[in-house]
């Protein structure tokens, strides 16, 4: 999912990791994973060790450190989905432990195990993995649990609990997709908003070593094509050329409405010639499928590589220099920053 980088920067850094675990409920459940890793099951594992059982020592030890390394993974990279999937496999080994374990008492566990996976991993896949545990754990215990006694018991409220799972995350998945949409795409065009960008582009410029190309589109003399064909065929323009330029582009890159007729291009790859290749896809799409009462539709555009290390908005204002420059020089053209507007040096 979309995480703001950090909704509010100011703050205690602990206000602020309260707020990013508030923002994503994957994050929130690893989070917790890791605290029960830490805090529970490895001074368990000391414990064991101590006393001398070594396979149960070795059991919690390794599941410790999964689900610890999970949750660490989460924190460090901002990448839930593949700590998601680990977590909810070392929640169903284990399940399975606490059955070969044969204790009674830590067949508990099973329950929390199994709401967590809801909010680990697609909910068919939650389903799926709490009927292996569940199954697996009472398989293992059947005699703990009272044979046939204790079995429709234990299945029929971890059916319950996985139900209660399923609810709270399918409608907690709803609200988060209709707040993304109504938060980060723009509702003509129905490509990322300004917001989106900003967000997007601090993660893909902050990551070391980043390499990309950020292109200013604005449509030419838009205000006249307004007023000779109405603000709904303005409109219509509007969503066209969007969709002209979505056609014309690589599925990793990236395109936003970040004004009325101005758009941006992020493409993740820093070299010119490829860059300089697809913007020139992008102008004969357009020129091709943009059109007003049989006008071709033309736009300008501003282009910069991004330096790693830079912050997008520097790159950003070169771009939109450049863009300023291609308007004056007659529009319909695409251009570069030149060295006064602080042309990058690699380029
Ligand atoms: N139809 C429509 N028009 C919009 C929308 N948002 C902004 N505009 C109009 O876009 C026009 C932009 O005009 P200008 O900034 O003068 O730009 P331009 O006419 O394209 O001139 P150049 O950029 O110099 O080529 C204004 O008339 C705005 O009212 C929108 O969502 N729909």
């Amino acid at each position: 999912m979309i995480r703001p980088a950090h909704v509010s920067p100011d703050g205690t850094r602990w206000s602020r990791w309260w707020e990013t675990v508030r923002e994503d409920y994957t994050l929130a459940v690893l989070t917790l994973g890791g605290v029960v890793a830490v805090a529970w099951l490895a001074p368990f594992a000391v414990y064991r060790a101590v006393t001398g059982n070594w396979l149960a020592a070795a059991n919690d030890t390794i599941l410790s450190l999964v689900l610890g390394w999970a949750a660490w993974h989460a924190w460090r990279t901002g990448n839930t989905r593949w700590p998601g999937w680990v977590m909810a496999l070392a929640i169903v080994a284990g399940i399975w432990a606490i059955g070969v374990a044969a204790q009674f008492a830590a067949l508990f566990w099973a329950y929390p195990g199994v709401l967590m996976m809801f909010f680990l991993v697609p909910a068919p896949a939650a389903a799926l993995l709490g009927i292996a545990a569940v199954l697996g754990a009472a398989g293992l215990s059947w005699r703990e649990l009272g044979g046939t006694g204790g079995l429709p018991f234990f299945v029929i409220t971890n059916v319950l609990t996985g139900v209660f799972g399923y609810v709270v995350s399918q409608q907690a998945q709803a609200r988060i997709a209709r707040w993304q949409t109504l938060s980060f795409v723009d509702p003509l065009t129905g490509v990322g908003n300004r917001r989106l960008m900003s967000v997007e582009l601090a993660q893909a410029c902050a990551r070391p070593g980043s390499a990309g190309t950020l292109a200013v589109l604005d449509l030419d003399h838009f205000k006249s094509i307004n007023d000779r064909h109405g603000h709904d065929a303005g409109d219509a323009v509007l969503r066209d050329f969007a969709m002209a330029v979505q056609s014309a582009l690589r599925k990793t890159d990236r395109l936003y409405r970040v004004g009325g007729e101005e758009f941006v291009v992020w493409l993740p790859q820093g070299d010119r010639a490829a860059a300089a290749a697809v913007l020139e896809r992008v102008r004969s799409v357009v020129r091709g499928q943009v059109r007003v009462a049989g006008e071709a539709v033309t736009f300008s555009a501003g282009v910069s590589a991004h330096v790693a290390g830079e912050p997008w908005e520097v790159c950003i204002a070169r771009a939109d220099q450049a863009l300023y420059r291609a308007k004056r020089a007659g529009r319909d053209r695409v251009l570069w920053p030149t060295v006064d507007e602080g042309l990058p040096a690699r380029v």
